[in-house]
């Protein structure tokens, strides 16, 4: 058994810490929220971020990182992009000994364009932590807890902390696998919601499932480009980090981001449906993020480049597919044959 703390109480921590519990684990829930931390406590759920789930009464919330952290052999962080530096700060001056840190967060930094790992790296005091795992795939936190099955996959630097990692939280129900490709599995758990807050556009124009599949599809290449240009290996994004998980959120009525794609596709403005929402929709920072990329090599984005006009510019739904639609011809597999070409001739 090991000491774990979970930081983030939101649908996805929650979920994470449930597994950890079914693997016999003693496990700490922190949030920023005091109110929140005494009500999982007292009520044994998470009304606010996964109605209807019955925790079990192991599960401990906390308010103090530094009880919540104390004597601890892993830390999973799970707070939203945005929140990353300023978790790392806190555990600076409370963590004592060195720990393996896992982060199950999906998104780039706009402006740094730094992936989770990268800004953990910057924050955290280097000998507190071995090389840092990410675990991304195709998993809501809904069907998490409830057991369904769920395939995901453990990504370091360090094939011994991914491995850590696979130990922590495979089970029965939660099958972990690893890969060496940190960038490839960041990326793609990052970029797909992008995607997927198109494919909730689209849905929310009437649009059908061709359009949907065409969406994900163009979506996965564009995803491919701009990872290989960053340094993932492109076959990354066939596995379960890559187009797994852009299937499952594209699809589901779970996604954050493909509801929030849906309510703009009705009409609603950004600012109306983050209001609405109520939880993180990491899309619409990263697609900022991968639009800034994109300017800045030069990569050709179409469709995070029509999100980023409909997210901040105000351009219309309808238009931006019109214009997608109209694009000058090209061959289909122009990108991939040259993105696989430059690696493997190289
Ligand atoms: N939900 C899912 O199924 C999955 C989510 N993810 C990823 O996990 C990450 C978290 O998502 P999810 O759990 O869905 O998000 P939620 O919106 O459900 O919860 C976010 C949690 O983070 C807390 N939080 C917000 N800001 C801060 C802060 N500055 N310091 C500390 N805590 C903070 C919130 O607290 P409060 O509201 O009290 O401020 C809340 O408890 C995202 O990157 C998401 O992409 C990955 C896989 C699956
Ligand atoms: O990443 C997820 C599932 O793998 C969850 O996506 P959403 O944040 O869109 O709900």
């Amino acid at each position: 058994m090991e000491k774990i703390a979970v930081l983030g109480a939101g649908s996805w921590g929650t979920a994470l810490a449930m597994v950890l519990i079914d693997n016999g684990h003693e496990v700490r829930l922190w949030t920023h929220n005091q109110n929140h931390a005494e009500q999982i406590n007292q009520t044994h759920s998470n009304e606010e971020y996964l109605p209807g789930i019955h925790l079990p009464a192991s599960l401990t919330a906390y308010h103090d990182l530094s009880k919540a952290v104390e004597g601890v052999n892993a830390i999973v962080f799970v707070v939203p992009t945005k929140a990353i530096r300023e978790v790392c700060q806190k555990l600076n001056g409370v963590l004592q000994d060195k720990v393996t840190i896992i982060h199950g967060t999906k998104g780039i930094e706009p402006d740094t364009l730094k992936r989770v790992s990268e800004m953990i790296e910057e924050e955290l005091r280097g000998d507190l932590y071995h090389d840092v795992v990410v675990l991304s795939g195709p998993s809501h936190a809904e069907e998490v807890s409830q057991k369904h099955p769920t395939t995901i996959t453990a990504s370091s630097n360090s094939i011994d902390e991914a491995e850590k990692a696979q130990d922590l939280f495979i089970n029965e129900n939660f099958r972990v696998y690893t890969s060496p490709d940190m960038v490839g599995v960041e990326l793609g758990g990052a970029l797909k919601n992008i995607i997927a807050l198109g494919a909730g556009i689209s849905d929310g124009l009437g649009y059908g499932d061709n359009a949907k599949a065409a969406l994900m599809t163009r979506g996965l290449a564009e995803i491919a480009r701009l990872g290989a240009s960053m340094g993932a290996n492109p076959l990354t994004f066939i596995g379960l980090s890559g187009v797994g998980d852009l299937i499952v959120t594209c699809t589901s009525v779970h996604s954050r981001n493909w509801r929030a794609g849906n309510l703009l596709g009705k009409g609603n403005d950004l600012d109306e449906v983050l209001e609405q929402m109520g939880m993180v929709v990491e899309g619409v920072r990263t697609t900022r993020a991968a639009y800034q990329f994109a300017e800045n090599k030069n990569i050709d984005m179409p469709i995070t480049t029509g999100l980023y006009r409909i997210l901040f510019e105000g351009a219309k739904p309808k238009d931006v597919v019109d214009q997608l639609m109209t694009r000058m011809r090209r061959h289909e597999m122009e990108d991939l044959s040259t993105i696989l070409s430059n690696r493997y001739s190289s």
